[in-house]
Formats: structure tokens, sequence, C-alpha cells
């Protein structure tokens, strides 16, 4: 994910609204590295899984919606989750790729149970399986022979909506969060066996959230300007494709990198951007007065 990093960092440096401090990267990684703590995934044991190659189907269809939850303040990732499980449970046929294609917003509503319109919820129907991998996200993952960043790089070729990319200050963007969230999950399903194996699980960087920025500003890894700190704590929408919007993931990757790289270094151990994203996400979402930024956006 080379360009996930390098353009993160270009953002980092040329950053007008976010700032990071790297007292702060010190401060947290002091407290962290004697022990850093684990976060099993699944911890909340709300996803399906069978050790088999439904349980990538589930998780393909899982991350194709992973995004933008806020708009209704009662949804969140677990009803996600456990929705698309409870409906796989019901029905093992319910994500083949000739029923995901005809899916309305109103069919995956009621698949969901939940009561109302999903938000951007015709963005979250029709994507296609069927025409390059015989309509199985199985045929996807053997393709890359263990390689988590060609699985990223083929994911985000076949399918737009997984094209997560901005243009900053003239310069492309790359930030990959729901391409790269499928890998890291395949890996902590599969525990890094069978389907779950890459040989560069290493190169995935974090995954540039709403939740994450948040925990790294309460962290005092991140600073904001009193604009945008004042426009979060107001609740106001930020644009998709600001200088803002993009500062604020692309400094949290770079953030998380400087941390991952200082922690390496104290602990004498190999940390891998996943396994902090998955601590700092935990760490968030159990914050419930977490004042995120919002934006509407299909990537995340
Ligand atoms: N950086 C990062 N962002 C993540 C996840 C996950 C779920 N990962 C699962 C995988 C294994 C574990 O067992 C987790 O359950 C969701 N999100 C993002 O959070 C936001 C939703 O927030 P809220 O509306 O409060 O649920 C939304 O942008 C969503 O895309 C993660 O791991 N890392």
């Amino acid at each position: 994910m080379e360009e996930v990093r390098e353009s993160s960092a270009w953002v980092a440096r040329n950053s007008s609204h976010v700032t990071i401090d790297s007292s702060g990267i010190e401060k947290v990684v002091e407290k962290m590295k004697e022990s850093i703590p684990k976060v099993e995934w699944d911890y909340e044991g709300i996803h399906y899984f069978d050790n088999g190659p439904l349980t990538l189907q589930y998780l393909f269809v899982l991350d194709a919606l992973n995004f933008c939850f806020w708009p209704d303040k009662d949804l969140n990732y677990d009803h996600l989750a456990k929705g698309l499980k409870d409906a796989l449970l019901d029905d093992n046929s319910a994500f083949d790729a000739d029923r995901l294609q005809k899916y309305t917003g109103p069919q995956l509503r009621e698949l969901l149970k939940w009561p109302r319109p999903l938000p951007l919820e015709e963005e979250r129907v029709g994507f296609e399986l069927e025409r390059s991998f015989a309509g199985k996200a199985s045929n996807l993952v053997e393709s890359c022979g263990k390689s988590a960043v060609k699985l990223v790089a083929l994911i985000t070729r076949h399918f737009p909506g997984f094209r997560d990319h901005s243009v900053y200050k003239g310069h492309q963007v790359f930030l990959y969060k729901r391409a790269q969230i499928f890998a890291a999950d395949l890996w902590g399903a599969f525990k890094g066996q069978g389907y779950g194996e890459f040989n560069d699980i290493g190169s995935i960087t974090m995954f540039a959230d709403y939740i994450v920025p948040a925990v790294l500003q309460q962290l005092g890894v991140l600073k904001y300007s009193s604009t945008l700190a004042n426009a979060i704590q107001a609740s106001s929408e930020i644009g998709a494709g600001t200088e803002e919007e993009v500062e604020l993931r692309a400094c949290t990757i770079y953030a998380v990198e400087k941390m991952r790289e200082l922690l390496s270094k104290k602990s004498g151990k190999q940390v891998l951007s996943v396994e902090l994203d998955l601590w700092l996400w935990s760490v968030g979402v159990q914050c419930p007065s977490l004042q995120h930024h919002r934006t509407l956006s299909i990537y995340y």
C-alpha cells in the first residue's frame, strides 16, 4: 500500500487544518509499549463465520456496505454485521451473485430488518461480482496468491465503489479504507490461516474512517484548527473531498504509521497497523460521547 502511505504523508506535510503532535504520539506509545492491547477480531460476536467460502462472500458484502452509518443516529456497524449474518443464517443463498445484483434499496433494508431507509440506500445496491469472478468472493481472494496488496489492487480495479481516493491540493491521494478492511477482516476471521493467510499483512495501513481520527484527537495525537474543531463540535457536515476531510483521514493514516514505527522500535516487536487500528477503533466505539466528523460518503 505504498501509494496510501506516500500520499497520506504528502497530505500530512502540506496540511492546513490538521497537525500531528509528535509529543502526543510519544506519550501514547510510552503507555502502550509494555503491553500492546490486543483486540480479538469479532470481539463483539456479530460476524458470520463458517470457516469456508461463504464467509468470504459474507465479508465481501459486509465491506461493500461498510460506510456512513452516522446519519441515522440509531444505526451503526454492528447492525450491518449482525443483520447480514442473520440474513445468511436464514437463507444461505441470500448473497449469491445473481441475487446481489437484484436487491433494491427497500429490499436491502428489509434484509437487515431496519425499519427506515438506510443512509445513501441506493448507493448500497447493485455491485457486480458475477462478471470477473464467477460470482464468488473466494475466486477473487484465491487469485491473489496470499498477497493483501494484490487483493486491494484487484478490488479497487474491478469495483468502482471501493476506489476511495481524492484530489488534494492538486495531488492524488489514495485511502482505500474498505478494500483494506476487507483484507484485514479475512486475516482476522481466519486467524491468518487458509483464506486469511497474507504474506504481506504488514503492508496494510489503518482504515481511515470517522471513528479513529476522533480517538487520535482525544489522545492528543491530532490537533485541529479552531475552525475545524468548531465545525466538528457543532456536528456541521464536512464536504467529501474538501481539504479538511482529506486531511482528517490522511493525517490519521500517517499518525498511525508513526505510532507503529515508534512502538515497534520501543517494544522490540513488529507491530502491525491493522492491530493498532482495531485497538483504536474499539476504544472509539466504546465511547458514546465521541464527537466525530460528519461526511456523507460511500467510502467509509
Ligand atoms: N478503522 C476502522 N473502522 C471501522 C472498523 C469497523 C469494523 N471492524 C470490525 C472488524 C473486526 C472487529 O470485530 C470489528 O467489528 C467499522 N469501521 C468504521 O467505523 C464507522 C462506524 O462506526 P459506528 O457507526 O459507531 O459503528 C464506519 O466508518 C465504519 O466503516 C474497523 O475495524 N476499523
